[in-house]
This record gives C-alpha cells, structure tokens and sequence, in this order.
C-alpha cells in the first residue's frame, strides 16, 4: 500500500443545526495506516464530524471523500469500508461473545466459515476462547473494549473510527487497548479516533485539536509540544482551551 495515500479528505466542511455551527471550514487529511487523533473538549464537535465522516449524517456544506468515496453520493460505499466503535455503541450485553462476533460478522458481510474462523482468530489473540460462550455483561470492562475494537475491524476495513473507546477503564488496560492499536495500524488500518485522555494523544502519528467547531491545532504530538512549549499534550490541550475561554 502507497502509505502517503490519503484515506479521508476533508475540505472546507460545515455542518450547521439552525443557527448553530458545531463544524465551522474543518479541512484535513488522513493517510492510509495513520493513527489520527481527533481532539476536543466536551461538546468542541467531534461526534458530529465522525457521524459524517462515517456516512451516517449529511455535512451542511464541504467536500469530503472517505476510503476513496464521496460521503453525499457514495454513503453505502463509505459504510462497507469503515468499521466503528464507541463507548455508547458497543457489544449486545445479552449476547455471548461468540454470538456478538457472529452477530456483526453478519453486518460486514463475512460468510458462516468466515465468522468462524475469524473468532476463533480473535479469541486466540485476545486471550478469550474460555469466555467464547459467556454473555458480555459477564466481562469486565476492559475485556468489552478489546472486543468491541476487534469485532469493529473484524471484515479488514481501510478505517475504524474510535469514539473515546477506553473510557472508565485503568491506564494499564488502555495501553493494552493501544497494542491492539498498534497492530491494526501495522496491518494498514487506518485509524482514527477521539479520547479525553492525553497519555493517549501521545501515542497518535499526528493529533488535530478542535475549539469550538474548528479546528485550532494539527501536527505530530513532537511538534505541537514544540509549537505550544509545553512538556506534555496535557498541556497543550490547555493552553487551547485557555485560548478559546479568552476570546469568549
Ligand atoms: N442534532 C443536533 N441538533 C442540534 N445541536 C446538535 C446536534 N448534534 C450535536 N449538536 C451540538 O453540536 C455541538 C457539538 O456536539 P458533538 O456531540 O459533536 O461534540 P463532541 O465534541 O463529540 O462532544 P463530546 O466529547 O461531549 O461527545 C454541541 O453543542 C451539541 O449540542
């Protein structure tokens, strides 16, 4: 795979509820196998630009293409070449975990031997066949988040979008979360995804910090520390935010 591929291409992007612009002239990219992160605090308009990144909402206005395909003419296209996954949306608690991966196997299309021999792939390396027949809720947090991540990429898409995916869970098993990461990415996934936790804003290729709808800072993690001379992302982060709440 060319890695200076561009996978998501966003220019110019707005997207407007009434009056209100929770993406005001977004304009990125994202290259094939990068690990993308995608900053903000509370309510800076992170959902709402991953909604449209993943075909699910119409932007107002912008051109924006995702694996090769148009988000206002190809949205189904966009759909078959992404995998997704967030603390909200995750695995069926009354499932097992056999029934989940078979479950969304079924969304992406695999066939019956396919599911099969992907989860018993998965389980393997997750560490997981003696809990292939137990209900999720039965599973630790930190197992869930592993799961889920590993059934969002289980049909090999070009993109998985991560929705703060670690949330509630210790820094140890979020780093583990990372490895799985890690692995996605070097089998030339791209991925991109949105944290609260600036220890994990550290380990992204290149990070985007968004204030108020916009995007305020982009770079490598190395750089933006640079930029903003500051020791850790954390601070970074707060220099923006310090920022955004002077202009206000
Ligand atoms: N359907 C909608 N109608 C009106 N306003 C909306 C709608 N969806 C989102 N918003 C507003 O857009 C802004 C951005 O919301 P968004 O969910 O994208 O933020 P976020 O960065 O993902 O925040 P969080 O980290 O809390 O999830 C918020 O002020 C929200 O109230």
């Amino acid at each position: 795979m060319n890695s200076t591929q561009q996978v998501i291409r966003v220019k110019n992007m707005y997207k407007k509820f009434g009056e209100f612009t929770a993406n005001s002239d977004l304009t990125f990219e994202v290259k094939a196998g990068e690990i993308f992160g995608f900053l903000g605090a509370n309510g800076a308009g992170k959902t709402t630009a991953i909604k449209i990144l993943c075909g699910l909402s119409f932007p107002t206005s912008g051109e924006i293409s995702v694996a090769g395909f148009d988000v206002y003419k190809e949205r189904e296209s966009v759909k078959r070449n992404i995998g997704y996954m967030s603390q909200k949306f995750s695995l069926y608690e009354d499932l097992t975990v056999f029934e989940n991966i078979r479950f969304y196997g079924g969304i992406y299309g695999l066939s019956k031997s396919e599911i099969n021999s992907k989860s018993d792939e998965l389980l393997k390396k997750l560490d997981l066949e003696h809990a292939r027949n137990k209900r999720i809720s039965a599973l630790p947090l930190g197992w869930k988040q592993k799961l889920a991540f590993s059934v969002a990429i289980i049909h090999n898409p070009k993109i998985v979008f991560l929705d703060e995916p670690t949330g509630g869970v210790d820094p140890v098993t979020r780093r583990q979360f990372w490895d799985l990461i890690y692995d996605a990415s070097r089998a030339g996934i791209t991925v991109f995804v949105t944290t609260h936790y600036m220890d994990e804003a550290e380990y992204c290729d290149r990070v985007s910090i968004m204030v108020d709808g916009k995007i305020e800072a982009l770079d490598t993690p190395e750089e933006l520390k640079k930029q903003f001379n500051a020791t850790d992302m954390d601070q970074v982060f707060l220099s923006l935010a310090r920022t955004a709440t002077h202009i206000e």
